[in-house]
């Protein structure tokens, strides 16, 4: 399955590079730079918009949406209801970003609402979010995970089918990040090893797993778009922490990393795990 993998993720990469989808995000004001920044280095066009009048026909015209709670807002939860209403009517793939579900009832409860009335293609949170929304004991706070709740050799099994469960009553691939990612669907469990400790020293890094994601998901496939997205940061994220001198120069040797990344460097680099199902 790696190899075959590998072919699908030169395919997206290339596909991203030559179509320069519209990305529609709505989101956070605190990573919302960075993201688009992101999706520009991976040759997709962000367009970040949230007024609830203008938000449907964006989305309309959008490759890919990504919502992500991370800051809500009366005015962000009208938009997202919106554009998750039009992405589902058009056919428009969804990526959201679970930011904060483990802290506050009226995230939980929008993403609840947007899981069952929309069509979410990834749901992406970490390690905390995931389990809160599997309805399954977690220990994060504010937007952190609980250090508890890490993945580790002992927990993958369990882990694994608590969310291909989800997985199947959704339709949704689950991303769950961490030291060590988790990516799940109805048949398939990988865990994802890229990645540096200075990526959870930037705020942000995950919001931009999922803005990286979403311009992948363009090409519709989630699983391949949660694996590029997810393992492209990662592996910018080591390059960068070799180059960088602390968190200023981390952030911005990740967006060159991010930019200049090679095929031959991403296929060497990779450290993808499969865990049957
Ligand atoms: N200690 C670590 N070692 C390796 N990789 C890490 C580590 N911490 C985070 N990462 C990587 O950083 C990225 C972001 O994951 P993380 O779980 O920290 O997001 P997050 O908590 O949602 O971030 P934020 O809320 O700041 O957006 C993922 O690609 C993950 O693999
Ligand atoms: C710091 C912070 N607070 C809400 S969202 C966010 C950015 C990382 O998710």
């Amino acid at each position: 399955m790696i190899k075959q993998l590998e072919n699908q993720l030169k395919s997206v990469r290339d596909a991203t590079k030559r179509e320069q989808p519209l990305i529609h995000c709505i989101t956070n004001p605190i990573s919302i730079h960075g993201c688009a920044n992101m999706i520009l280095a991976v040759g997709a066009r962000p367009m970040m918009a949230e007024h609830p009048m203008e938000v449907e026909g964006i989305t309309k015209t959008a490759g890919a949406l990504m919502l992500n709670l991370g800051n809500i807002t009366d005015v962000r939860i009208e938009s997202m209801k919106c554009s998750a209403r039009t992405a589902a009517k058009e056919g428009i793939p969804v990526l959201l970003d679970l930011v904060g579900v483990s802290c506050s009832k009226i995230r939980m409860e929008l993403a609840m609402e947007l899981i069952e009335k929309g069509k979410i293609q990834i749901l992406k949170g970490n390690i905390s979010e995931l389990l809160a929304i599997a309805g399954q004991p977690f220990h994060g706070t504010g937007i952190d995970a609980g250090a508890e709740d890490a993945m580790t050799g002992d927990n993958e099994e369990e882990r694994k089918e608590i969310f291909r469960r989800v997985s199947k009553k959704t339709g949704s691939v689950l991303l769950a990040t961490g030291a060590k990612d988790l990516l799940v669907d109805q048949n398939r469990c990988l865990i994802l090893e890229n990645g540096v400790p200075e990526l959870s020293g930037i705020t942000g890094s995950g919001c931009m797993v999922g803005a990286l994601s979403a311009a992948f998901l363009a090409q519709r496939d989630p699983f391949v778009a949660a694996l590029l997205g997810t393992s492209v940061m990662g592996i910018a994220g080591e390059i960068a922490a070799k180059r960088s001198t602390g968190p200023g120069s981390f952030q911005m040797e990740l967006l060159d990393a991010v930019a200049g990344l090679t095929q031959e460097e991403l296929e060497a680099r990779i450290r993808i795990r499969e865990i049957g199902i």
